[in-house]
């Protein structure tokens, strides 16, 4: 039977396609398994440079470009353009092997020929080498042919590189992209080459070495070797199974995540098994969540068949994060009876459920952070003590409910690691007092804040002991998670093999909590995975917003440091546009006029974003557009997707989003930071520089929300974040 395989490019070309030429390309290839191609109507090129390459008719204008040897009936759809288009890229591409996968890739002989000599060219005017730090022998065991080392060597800057992204073979660029990053050849190696090898299926033959004795490029072999190259370039070729498949990822061209992973996020997805907790880490945009949507449905596929309903919890931050969880869900997995088994919901929803059940009545949530100050605030003044209602708050927060502390006795052993303000026995007795009351005065109106719900949860299951509700636990969004969080998590689920899996960034943590895994009772030393690809923003926008984290450094939940080494992106732009102003109703207009070019442009309104750190600002903003005649949506006013116009958020709104542009404003000095959100440096020196780290992640997480075009505006003085970033930048 015939085997088909589609390109990425291939489906990224057939998204942007009208929909009657849509239609007509499902048309000309749905039966393809009846055919071999002699009946698909494949059309040789005279001056082809590979002639399995052929174009065939899509419609009177548009041509397919499709990959077919003459013998075996396997197919591999490369190309959908303009007729013209079509035939110039088919006659100058050639299919070959890679030498370390023997995945097939494309290489454009012609154009990598001029690069050469154009490389060539620069190099003659400088010293300077990309690459002298690796050795032909480590290149060469990484995939990269003798065809193309002399490109290589003299290549002498990263940008020529990425100039060089659209000719060089996909697999090659990926390990050049990898080194010229920073990682090292054994990562590199890790990452791409085996992360490859490991996923071509075992029924495929493995190939010792797909280079001639000269190490040169080697095209696809004749009779069956089509299907086998194809099936060991996974994340960049589908196999297609069926007519129902091709339908299936044909309907939904966009969203390529669902069929097209990386192997280094394949490798973390479809693993068949972890001995514990594991989890993979990533800075923004690189696929985390797409991961954690995978082994949701890996684990789905997994269970054994008499396993009820929702024995899978995937879970998140907010509500908004978890319904986004659900609708990308429905995409992955068509099959209402298999996704059925993975149970989406927020963590703080599903607390509330197991309180409530327990208690057998709605309970009364206070949902307001200034609500909450205010009482800490009445209480030490009624109890006439010397602390500030945020530092009462603190301390609830990150030490009693954090360790579920219950008693004064136990208050007073409590380590306080992690807070600045030492506090002898007399203080914390007065503490205590404060805390007693407050939780007091909340039973008494029979009201509960989100954490102390989630704490009561975890103690709920640890009482009952042995009542585990899912089979695997899959979190998003983990760096926020509080301890207590993290204890129902662990309770909900028994330990062992796949009980849990988290994905998260602690460079995007946003309220301060900061947790050991160990000590929670998930260890996943050896079960930790980077990824580093950026799928989302332009190469431009990332190196920018990673600017901003120049010289911080962040935890990584289990005892060591996270990095950011190796995080690149593939794709160029415009640099992000800092545009100060000396006025709010400058900026304001300013801003208005940038969201109308954007829409003039194309960009769909809610395809934009707007971040602001406070929700009145967001509020200013969203009028200010409406009297343009641009319609806004301010997040968290109303049901989200519910309308068409700009979306406005908050930057904590921002966090797991994603839009086409962002506009980031209001970023002042005084604002970002907000000064309210800082705790004093002499009232305690360790949450003064946690809490300005939450601050700066956040700038980072609203910047990083931006797809194509990013833009940072401010009245008054800048934010000190934007100096920091401009430091970096001139070193
Ligand atoms: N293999 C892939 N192929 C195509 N697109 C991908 C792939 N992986 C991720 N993406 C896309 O990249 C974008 C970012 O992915 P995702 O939201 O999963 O990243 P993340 O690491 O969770 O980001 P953040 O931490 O910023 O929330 C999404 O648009 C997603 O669809």
């Amino acid at each position: 039977m015939a085997t088909l395989g589609i390109h990425k490019d291939f489906l990224m070309e057939f998204a942007r396609l009208e929909r009657p030429v849509q239609k007509r390309v499902h048309e000309v290839f749905e039966k393809f398994q009846e055919h071999r191609h002699a009946g698909l109507h494949l059309e040789k090129l005279e001056k082809a440079r590979d002639p399995r390459i052929r174009t065939i008719r899509i419609t009177q204008f548009m041509r397919g470009v499709v990959l077919a040897p003459e013998s075996g009936d396997s197919f591999l759809l490369l190309k959908v353009l303009p007729h013209d288009d079509a035939i110039a890229w088919a006659v100058k591409h050639r299919a070959t092997l890679n030498s370390a996968t023997q995945g097939i890739e494309l290489r454009n002989d012609v154009a990598l020929e001029r690069a050469t000599a154009g490389v060539r060219a620069i190099a003659a005017d400088t010293t300077k080498r990309l690459f002298t730090h690796v050795s032909d022998k480590d290149l060469t065991r990484l995939g990269i042919d003798a065809d193309l080392l002399p490109l290589v060597r003299h290549l002498s800057d990263e940008s020529h590189l990425d100039a060089l992204h659209k000719i060089l073979p996909e697999q090659q660029y990926d390990v050049l992209a990898g080194l010229a990053a920073g990682m090292g050849v054994d990562d590199v190696w890790r990452e791409v080459v085996q992360a490859q090898l490991e996923q071509t299926p075992p029924s495929v033959p493995q190939q010792v070495t797909g280079v001639t004795g000269d190490d040169r490029s080697v095209p696809v072999s004749e009779k069956d070797g089509l299907s086998a190259a194809m099936a060991r370039a996974q994340g960049r070729i589908a196999l297609i199974s069926g007519p129902d498949e091709l339908m299936e990822i044909l309907t939904r061209p966009f969203d390529a995540w669902r069929v097209f992973l990386h192997p280094s996020q394949r490798k973390v997805a479809c693993r068949p098994s972890y001995s514990g907790p594991a989890r993979v880490t990533g800075g923004p945009g690189t696929g985390k969540t797409v991961v954690a949507l995978h082994r949701a449905l890996h684990l789905a596929q997994q269970l054994p068949s008499e396993a009820p309903d929702k024995s899978i919890l995937l879970t998140t931050f907010t509500r908004d994060l978890a319904s986004d969880l659900s609708r990308s869900l429905e995409l992955l997995i068509p099959d209402a009876e298999l996704r059925d088994k993975i149970h989406v919901v927020n963590i703080d929803a599903l607390a509330n459920q197991i309180v409530r059940e327990d208690r057998r009545t709605s309970l009364s949530v206070i949902t307001g952070q200034k609500e909450i100050t205010a009482r800490w605030a009445r209480i030490a003044r009624r109890l006439g003590i010397d602390f500030t209602d945020v530092f009462l708050d603190q301390e609830w927060r990150h030490v009693i409910l954090a360790q579920d502390v219950r008693s004064a006795e136990s208050y007073l052993k409590a380590s306080r690691s992690g807070r600045g303000t030492p506090l002898g026995p007399l203080k914390r007795a007065q503490v205590w007092r404060a805390v007693e009351a407050f939780t007091k005065e909340l039973r008494a109106n029979g009201e509960w804040t989100f954490l102390q719900i989630c704490a009561e949860a975890a103690r709920l299951l640890e009482e009952r002991g042995g009542e585990r509700r899912f089979r695997h636990v899959v979190v998003d969004e983990a760096q926020d998670l509080h301890p207590a969080q993290w204890r129902l998590l662990r309770a909900l689920v028994t330990p062992g093999a796949d009980d849990l899996f988290i994905a998260g960034d602690t460079h995007q943590r946003i309220y301060g909590n900061r947790v050991s895994l160990r000590s929670l009772g998930i260890p996943v030393t050896g079960r930790s995975t980077r990824l580093r690809i950026n799928y989302r923003t332009t190469k431009e926008i990332l190196s920018w917003s990673t600017g901003l984290l120049t010289g911080t450094s962040v935890d990584d939940m289990d005892g060591g440091d996270e990095s950011l080494s190796g995080y690149r992106s593939a794709f160029r732009g415009a640099p992000p546009q800092l545009v100060p102003a000396s006025s709010k109703a400058e900026e304001l207009a300013g801003l208005v006029a940038q969201i109308g070019e954007w829409v003039t442009a194309g960009v769909a309104p809610a395809e934009i974003g707007i971040a602001v750190r406070f929700v009145q600002l967001g509020k200013d903003v969203a009028q200010a557009l409406e009297r343009s005649g641009i319609g806004a949506t301010v997040l968290g006013s109303s049901p989200s997707g519910t309308s068409d116009g700009v979306r406005i958020g908050t930057m904590h709104r921002m966090k797991g989003l994603e839009f086409r542009c962002v506009a980031v404003a209001g970023v002042n000095n005084g604002i970002v930071p907000m000064r309210s959100a800082i705790t004093a440096e002499e009232v305690d020196a360790q949450q003064h520089r946690e809490d300005l780290l939450s601050e700066l992640s956040l700038l980072f997480v609203a910047c990083t929300r931006a797809r194509e075009a990013l833009r940072v505006s401010w009245h008054g003085g800048p934010s000190p974040f934007l100096a920091m970033v401009r430091a970096s930048s001139d070193r």
